[in-house]
């Protein structure tokens, strides 16, 4: 059972993914990798602040789930996790001119909601790149590259994660993009 907060119903429900350490290795298993969608696999900085940059009227962040659930036994095992131990999980749409261009996941372990961490509870509809890149606390890690296996009809294909740290905290953020953001 997930804990009360966490709505099952109203996720993202986003495809199983590969992950790659390099780009060009995920590229040589879906070619788009390489084309006009590797600006977005590698843009630094905030994603947030890249895909403002694109919008021409507004952007928004569109909440869909958030609340404390069960990492995927692969996301536990990359942020060494204990099996089945909960985190806060957040799921929204980056919408831009009134389109979703990108969907993303984020798991939070317990141990880093606490202190100025807390504030991650509550963000709502403010975006979490902001919160991240605003505090010299956060680190970013490497980026993988994702491959979504068996994706339906306008279901992302492509993705990238990071951890983030801050002394001995992880987090973890998942950015899917939709095929309209680099088609
Ligand atoms: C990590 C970032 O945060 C973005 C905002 C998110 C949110 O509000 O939940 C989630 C993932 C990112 O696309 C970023 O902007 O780089």
């Amino acid at each position: 059972m997930l804990s009360k907060g966490f709505d099952q119903g109203r996720g993202l429900n986003l495809p199983a993914t590969r992950w790659y350490r390099s780009l060009p290795a995920a590229g040589l298993h879906r070619p788009e990798a390489l084309g006009p969608a590797r600006y977005w696999l590698q843009v630094p900085g905030s994603f947030t602040r890249a895909l403002k940059q694109q919008c021409q009227l507004d952007f928004q962040v569109d909440v869909c789930r958030e609340g404390f659930g069960r990492p995927s036994r692969e996301e536990a095992n990359t942020l060494n996790l204990a099996n089945r131990q909960l985190a806060w999980i957040r799921e929204v749409r980056l919408v831009g001119d009134g389109r979703p261009w990108v969907l993303a996941r984020t798991v939070i372990p317990l141990d880093c909601l606490q202190g100025r961490g807390r504030a991650l509870r509550h963000l709502g509809n403010k975006p979490l790149g902001v919160f991240l890149f605003s505090s010299r606390q956060w680190q970013r890690g490497e980026l993988e590259t994702g491959i979504t296996l068996q994706p339906d009809h306008g279901q992302p294909r492509l993705a990238r994660r990071s951890l983030f740290y801050r002394h001995h905290h992880r987090l973890m953020v998942c950015e899917y993009l939709l095929p309209e953001l680099y088609r």
